[in-house]
């Protein structure tokens, strides 16, 4: 039987734990032998997972918040071997200064999540059911992702400042007003009020925000501005608006962070005002309103494997909602180095399959039978993606080559 360990962090989030871990473990013990070990004010998270390492574990679980969640992924980063997927090679082979000793640290043991933490960001990011989705069917449905062996490879980040160096980053780092925000959100607040504690720690933050100046080296180019509030994130729950940047989405699996920081106004205290109106809108209004954010205007970004920011006064780092240290801070992304097990993609219906199998035979120009066939060998979601990456090519626009030639 495959050995996996289930590590807990007994004061994360508001629930009961023994409640819902004991459901949970019940149902992975018929398909693992289980070790269940939990962390304690002096031990933590990262020394439990190594432990389970040494211990030979073929699967190792985290639950509690996102704080947890991270230090453990932290530890399996590049459990497996050097450098394993072609993609993963060539990444590096395109990035060579991204890693230095040339290889790329890939994703190994698998991580499983129980999210039992606030905010669960780096599930939410990832599909992985939370208790918020389904309060009553929870326990099944997070056994049940880990029981269906399905995993992605996701990004990560090392995050060095001036206290610590390469520090693992799964979800963003904040920095100015988000920072203070996090910081402020303590555990009693937490424990009273949930989500809700960022948005109340968010409002005393904003009586007190103040600008500063940074000046950030991405990918050898340097910029320098006037900000509110940096963040740089590789993976963000939708809610997490600020880190999505201009683009709208921050994609965890695209060998990138997104860096995104918030230009503040010029101007006196109705400017301030505004600013801080805007970030708070930004960063938690979203989670209560429906409307869209008009953000376009305030922010600048873009997305780089290698991010240096250096802040004057120096600021705060927050890194997956804990504090990790002040400025100069710099981030690296690790491409595809965590392997985390998240719900199967659901199986496509028959007219999906139908509407696929006409596609190719129409691309084709072959009969319906056939394609058919081929969308049963392939498989739907591989056969689609051949349908749209056709498109893509027929789609795209030519430039003929006597044009070229006569400009
Ligand atoms: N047994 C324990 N007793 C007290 N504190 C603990 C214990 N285990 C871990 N911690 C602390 O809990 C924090 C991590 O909390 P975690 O992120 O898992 O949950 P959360 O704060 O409820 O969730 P979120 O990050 O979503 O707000 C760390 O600061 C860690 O030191």
């Amino acid at each position: 039987m495959k050995r996996a360990f289930l590590i807990y962090n007994p004061v994360a989030g508001q629930e009961n734990p023994a409640t819902i871990l004991g459901d949970i473990a019940l149902k992975l013990s018929e398909h693992y032998q289980l070790t269940v070990v939990q962390t304690k004010p002096d031990v933590q998270p990262e020394e439990l997972a190594k432990q389970a390492l040494k211990e030979k574990a073929d699967l190792i679980i985290a639950s509690g918040g996102d704080g947890t969640v991270g230090a453990v992924a932290g530890v399996l980063v590049g459990t497996g071997l050097p450098v394993r997927s072609s993609s993963t090679m060539l990444r590096a082979a395109l990035h060579p200064t991204l890693i230095t000793d040339r290889t790329c640290p890939s994703a190994g043991v698998p991580l499983g999540i129980v999210p039992r933490g606030t905010a669960n960001a780096f599930s939410v990011a990832l599909g992985i059911p939370t208790h918020l989705d389904d309060p009553t069917g929870f326990q099944n449905a997070a056994a049940d992702v880990i029981l269906s062996g399905h995993t992605k490879e996701v990004d990560t980040a090392l995050v060095t400042t001036s206290e610590v160096t390469d520090y693992p980053m799964i979800l963003l780092m904040g920095i100015g007003y988000e920072a203070e925000m996090c910081d402020a959100a303590d555990r009693d607040l937490k424990n009273a009020l949930g989500p809700l504690a960022y948005v109340i720690s968010g409002a005393q933050k904003l009586l007190t925000a103040s600008n500063f100046k940074a000046t950030v080296h991405v990918d050898g180019e340097t910029a320098e501005g006037e900000v509110a509030a940096i963040t740089v994130a590789n993976a963000a729950p939708p809610f997490s608006v600020l880190a999505h940047g201009h683009t709208g989405e921050c994609i965890y699996d695209d060998g990138k962070l997104e860096a995104i920081g918030y230009v503040a106004e010029e101007g006196g205290v109705t400017a301030k005002v505004s600013n801080v109106v805007n970030m708070a809108r930004l960063f938690s209004g979203v989670m209560f309103s429906d409307d869209p954010v008009q953000h376009e205007e305030k922010i600048f970004g873009g997305r780089y494997s290698d991010i240096k920011i250096e802040c004057d006064p120096p600021q705060k780092v927050v890194l997956d909602g804990e504090l990790l240290g002040t400025t100069p801070v710099r981030a690296r992304v690790l491409p595809s180095s965590l392997r985390v097990l998240v719900p199967p993609p659901a199986a496509p219906t028959a007219e999906e399959s139908a509407e696929v199998v006409h596609k190719i035979a129409e691309q084709e120009g072959v009969d319906e039978a056939v394609a058919a066939i081929v969308v049963d060998k392939l498989g739907v979601p591989a056969a689609a993606k051949v349908v749209e990456d056709s498109q893509q090519v027929a789609d795209k626009p030519v430039v003929a080559p006597s044009t070229e030639q006569s400009r």
